[in-house]
């Protein structure tokens, strides 16, 4: 259906209507004929050749009625709709709120306008496309109409494929405008998922619907919290957040380093010896890098938890009085240098939906035609923390509360980062709080994932602690059934035991190495090997690896914290200090290593000996304090340019190694300074430069230690059994997982001791405190129970013959029974 209008009148009354129906009577001015207005969906027959009328611009009805909930027939939209609008706009009824009203009273008594499509038809499309319908609760959840609602879903219950359907819905049945839905997960791996996934449903729907076509859904706002306030800050302009450069992770240790760990050292020392056990270790002799890891989760604890300073500056502890100092000096020194960090990123973002501009961000801006915000869908919810549950709670102030949030309390893993499980768990409360609404709940409980022996095992586990079962630290939920039908001629759930460690490793190959001998498994990456740290030290990973590379199986094991000792790495770090240092006085040891081990490649390649040579000539012949041509990161590229690091580059791995440092070399240019001044009384660069880069380079990955960069779309690459951390296997499953090192004691760390100590000074306490002791064996808890969930077909316990013997008083790992009621309940392999 077209519509069509004469003359200057109508083109006047014309700008009444949505910017993109304005833009297409600008463009069609120049024309012969007047302007056109073309309506999409239910509008035009879906088999209108919209596409052929270049120029012409398509509105929805549901733009008019800014995303009404309209559904009809075609007959019913040809018939009355249509005309009656039509005649609307001959009759010079073209205001547009006349034209939303009538749609609005009328579209609920004909059931709508037809172009949307109906739950039904969204769910069958996403059924074909992913080969199974969604159950009644994911149903529920997608179907969902306005207010707040929280999903709890264990594990493997299909918790993003539902929240994808909910985005859906909002755009293809409720035509939301896109603008006006925000989508948020944890990690920036997890939002391309998800968007990926909204994205391919999307291209399926608008093939079978064709009045979806004008959905786009790169309007969609959709990624980390960090990442949107980012661009949202920066689209709206926001004044304090101009000029601001954004701090990465490395950077802003970096930046504690240089401005703010030595003060602390000097003048608020109490800092350090209070808050010492942040570090493991209570012993004085702190380096500056010890200091930089206390202040950083210091810092990042009182922006995120929301403490008030002005408590904390009262209080009677010089520790707790100096804090407040060394913060307001910290965020002195970020404002003065132009920088923000993640967690600052957060509170200007707060701040901003407090202002003028916020509120035009919320609310809706005529000028640039973005809606209001109409939806927020929170994905990881339990990974959430104070602030940004403040954030999340703003954003869906509007009524009526549109925030749907999803996510396993029981699988919250993340405090060490700042997040805290009890956003979720007192979420409901939250809302009754603040908006006097309680939200609608769901609980998804049909498990696509694991065997049913497995979903028990771990479902019991999870509810045979006591402590488990106090109010405020886990929702209620139904207990899980598994739907996967899977069921292996071995046992699900089975244990290895060894006289000892190696003797537990040696058997664990020699299992490994039989599972795919006998093709129980084509490929070892359906196996993963989860523990809680996979340095490959004799006390973590170290026995389990060598045993499966002695039995001839190539292992993958991104997460060693040994980047550093990459022979890669070491050589670019060697020739650079190579030529900023020609005479090499005066270099740490670790720095001397790195020397060693580049003359080998120096010697082998003339390319780049030539270079270095012309390099380390050009520093000795300048004068002293000259600045050099060349800064430092223009070096590091030219030896990045030369073989061997050239050949280097076609290694895919050895790809992700290199540029990882040139984003570590970055961060640290950015902070420290690129350029290079010539020393005044040595043939170096300037020594304090060089000492700082050796310093905080190799401190750096001393303290800190570096992963690998992982291929972020291979999981583990073919061929090679994977070894990961607890933390990295969370949202991944494997046909066959075996855990071990279990049963270590549950000591509280510093995030415990922190949180419970810190408790009194926050704006809203929590509102159920915990010990440091509680919270520690909560989160050991919930850890063992993600790594039980991540199986499919068996999950194999490695445990040693002294484990076994200690197990009664072990419980952590093997369930409130201890080793005895995990002994009932596996089979010993
Ligand atoms: N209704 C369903 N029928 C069959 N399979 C389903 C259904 N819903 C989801 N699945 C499948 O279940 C598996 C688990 O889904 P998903 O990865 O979304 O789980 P999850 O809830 O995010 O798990 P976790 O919390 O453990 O990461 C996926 O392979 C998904 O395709």
């Amino acid at each position: 259906m077209l519509l069509w209008t004469r003359g200057a009148r109508k083109r006047r009354r014309a700008r009444n209507f949505p910017p993109d129906l304005q833009e297409g009577v600008q463009k069609r001015k120049g024309h012969a004929r007047d302007p056109f207005f073309v309506f999409s969906g239910g509008f035009c027959s879906p088999a209108f050749p919209r596409r052929d009328l270049p120029g012409f611009s398509f509105g929805t009805a549901s733009q008019l009625c800014q995303g009404g909930v309209l559904e009809s027939d075609g007959r019913t939209r040809d018939r009355i709709i249509i005309p009656v609008v039509f005649w609307l706009l001959v009759a010079g009824t073209t205001r547009l709120s006349e034209v939303r009203k009538f749609l609005s009273t009328f579209g609920s008594v004909f059931r709508g306008v037809a172009m949307t499509i109906s739950v039904e038809e969204l769910c069958m499309v996403l059924e074909e496309r992913n080969g199974f319908p969604l159950n009644d609760r994911q149903r529920e959840v997608v179907a969902h109409g306005s207010g707040p609602l929280l999903v709890v879903a264990g594990p493997g219950t299909g918790k993003t494929e539902t929240l994808v359907a909910r985005c859906l819905k909002l755009l293809c049945c409720d035509r939301v405008d896109p603008r006006a839905i925000i989508v948020t997960t944890f990690t920036e791996k997890a939002a391309r998922n998800l968007e990926q996934r909204i994205a391919g449903h999307m291209t399926s729907l608008q093939e079978r619907f064709p009045c979806l076509s004008d959905i786009n859904i790169n309007r969609l706002r959709i990624g980390t919290l960090h990442s949107l306030a980012n661009d949202i800050l920066q689209e709206y302009r926001y004044l304090p957040y101009r000029n601001v450069r954004l701090l990465d992770e490395v950077e802003a240790r970096m930046f504690i380093r240089r401005h703010i760990a030595y003060e602390v050292r000097t003048n608020w020392h109490e800092i350090i010896s209070h808050f010492s056990y942040l570090l493991g270790h209570t012993a004085g002799g702190f380096s500056l890098w010890d200091v930089v890891r206390m202040l950083e989760k210091l810092f990042n604890w009182i922006v995120e938890y929301r403490v008030d300073l002005h408590r904390l500056q009262g209080a009677p502890e010089g520790a707790y009085r100096q804090l407040a100092e060394a913060y307001s000096f910290y965020r002195d020194r970020l404002e003065e240098q132009g920088c923000c960090d993640f967690a600052h990123l957060q509170q200007l973002f707060l701040e901003f939906l407090d202002s003028p501009q916020g509120q035009l961000f919320l609310g809706g801006n005529s000028q640039t035609g973005d809606p209001p915000i109409a939806c927020v869908l929170v994905d990881e919810y339990q990974d959430t923390n104070p602030i940004q549950e403040e954030i999340y709670f703003r954003l869906a102030s509007a009524e009526p509360h549109n925030l749907t949030v999803v996510g396993d309390d029981d699988q919250a893993i993340y405090r060490f980062r700042g997040s805290t499980v009890e956003c979720m768990v007192r979420f409901s409360q939250r809302c009754e709080n603040r908006w006097n609404v309680r939200p609608h709940e769901v609980r998804l409980q049909e498990n696509y994932r694991s065997d049913q022996r497995i979903v028990e095992w771990y479902g019991w586990y999870i509810q045979s602690f006591n402590l488990m079962q106090q109010q405020g630290v886990r929702l209620w939920k139904p207990m899980m059934v598994s739907r996967q039908g899977i069921r292996g001629s071995y046992p699900a759930l089975g244990f290895l035991e060894g006289r000892n460690i190696n003797d537990l490793a040696q058997q664990f190959a020699t299992f490994v190495r039989s599972l795919r001998d006998q093709g129980t498994i084509e490929d070892y990456s359906q196996c993963v090997l989860l523990l809680r740290s996979t340095k490959e030290a004799s006390r973590a990973a170290g026995p389990f690896v060598s045993a499966l590379r002695d039995e001839g199986i190539p292992v993958y094991n991104p997460r060693s914290k040994a980047y550093s000792k990459q022979p890669e790495v070491r050589e670019v770090l060697g020739v650079l200090v190579t030529i900023l240092n020609p005479d090499g006085t005066d270099l740490p040891d670790h720095v001397r290593d790195w020397i060693q081990e580049a003359s080998r490649v120096i010697d082998a390649y003339p390319d780049l000996r030539g270079y270095v040579e012309r390099s380390r000539e050009r520093i000795r012949s300048a004068e002293g304090g000259e600045i050099l041509a060349e800064d430092f990161l223009e070096v590091v590229y030219r030896i990045l340019s030369f073989p061997p690091f050239l050949g280097y580059r076609q290694d895919p791995v050895r790809d992700y190694r290199l540029s990882k440092l040139t984003r570590l070399f970055e961060s640290f240019g950015s902070i420290c300074g690129r350029r290079l001044e010539r020393d005044r009384s040595q043939p170096s660069v300037s020594g304090s430069w060089l000492r700082s880069f050796c310093e905080v380079l190799g401190g750096y990955f001393e303290t800190y230690g570096v992963d690998d960069d992982e291929d972020e779309e291979v999981v583990c690459p073919r061929g090679s059994f994977p070894v990961m951390t607890i933390h990295q296997a969370k949202g991944l499953e494997f046909d066959f997982v075996f855990v071990g090192r279990l049963g270590s004691a549950c000591a509280p760390r510093g995030e415990h001791r922190l949180e419970a100590e810190m408790a009194q000074f926050r704006r809203e306490p929590p509102m159920f405190a915990f010990r440091p002791e509680e919270l520690a064996l909560q989160d050991d808890v919930r850890l063992y129970y993600v790594a039980y969930s991540r199986a499919k077909y068996a999950l194999i316990l490695l445990v040693t013959k002294d484990q076994l013997r200690r197990s009664a008083s072990e419980t952590v790992s093997f369930g409130g029974e201890g080793g005895v009621g995990m002994r009932r309940r596996f089979q010993k392999l």
